[in-house]
């Protein structure tokens, strides 16, 4: 069968789709459009065909530990590399780009964690939602954290916490809510904003010597670079979640795509638009709209 994805919404293999589990997927998840429908099928648990009050409180349980270890794994990262800027270990500029590459693509990598239940996205997305909190409060100066300050921001100004790391936060809530292990859509636009953007910066400051000639900002090592290491990262992320039974890919099909998604969020990266319009918005958006058009939701 010619198709381009079978997402299960569980990490077991995918249980047989049947007709009353197609129709309730249908009240409670994305589906593709009919085009699509022959390279994505999702597929469903059995728990999800009648859920029992064991079967939901469990759920709640599991979520809730999930969620409280992402959180604590989110604090432990800022705080790592607080540390080791504080030691001058890594200056700034590069604990900041590896804090931005980091933190997503962990987050990611951390929802087959949470339950197969309709709720796990909601609980998932407490993490960002609770870092974003967290940036809105120390932005505005109602609080003090130094650490968080110069681990995430260029100048180590609490301003600076509402712009680029904000906008960074609320992309993770939304790729959780709306799109989760149900789409690749999510997957790579975490991929690209996360991985491609973050290591543009780290290559163009040191190898970026020959400048983009529409955009001197920027350079052809760094949208290199992004192109590849998102590329790459996407397909790793997507084999990650194949691995772990939650889709199944037809590989050629798929590659293109991503490598299509990939271009285009490099492109748009290198626009002179960073006075206009944030990156952490800019990628993302690129990325949700080319990896909807070509993988169809
Ligand atoms: C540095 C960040 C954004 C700035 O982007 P840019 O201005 O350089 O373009 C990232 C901010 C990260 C945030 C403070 C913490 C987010 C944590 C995440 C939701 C969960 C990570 C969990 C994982 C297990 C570490
Ligand atoms: N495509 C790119 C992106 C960034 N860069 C380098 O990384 C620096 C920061 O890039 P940026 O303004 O996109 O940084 P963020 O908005 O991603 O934090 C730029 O001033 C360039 O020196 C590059 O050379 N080529």
């Amino acid at each position: 069968m010619a198709y381009g994805a079978i997402i299960s919404l569980g990490a077991q293999p995918p249980a047989a789709v049947t007709s009353s589990s197609t129709k309730f997927l249908r009240s409670h998840v994305a589906t593709p459009s009919p085009t699509f429908r022959k390279h994505i099928l999702i597929s469903t648990p059995r728990e999800f065909r009648r859920p029992s009050a064991t079967v939901f409180s469990d759920a709640v349980v599991q979520d809730a530990g999930a969620t409280a270890l992402v959180v604590s794994g989110a604090y432990a990262l800022v705080s790592i590399f607080d540390n080791l800027t504080r030691r001058s270990i890594i200056e700034q500029n590069l604990s900041r780009k590896l804090v931005h590459i980091l933190s997503g693509l962990l987050f990611l990598a951390s929802w087959p964690i949470f339950s197969t239940s309709t709720g796990a996205r909601y609980f998932a997305s407490l993490v960002p939602s609770i870092n974003c909190l967290r940036l809105v409060i120390h932005g505005l100066s109602l609080a003090s954290d130094e650490g968080l300050v110069k681990s995430v921001t260029r100048e180590g100004k609490p301003e600076e916490l509402l712009k680029g790391p904000l906008y960074y936060v609320l992309v993770l809530i939304f790729c959780a809510i709306v799109f989760w292990r149900e789409s690749p859509v999510g997957m790579i636009s975490l991929a690209m904003m996360c991985g491609g953007d973050g290591i543009a910066d780290i290559m163009g400051r040191r190898f970026g010597s020959l400048k983009i000639p529409y955009n001197q900002q920027k350079s052809l090592a760094g949208s290199l670079s992004m192109f590849l290491f998102g590329f790459l990262v996407s397909v790793g992320m997507l084999y990650y979640y194949t691995v772990l039974g939650f889709i199944q890919l037809d590989w050629m099909w798929t590659i293109e795509r991503v490598a299509f998604v990939s271009f285009v969020a490099t492109f748009v990266e290198s626009l002179p638009t960073t006075g206009s319009v944030d990156d952490n918005i800019s990628v993302p958006l690129a990325s949700m709209l080319t990896a909807i058009l070509v993988f169809g939701y």
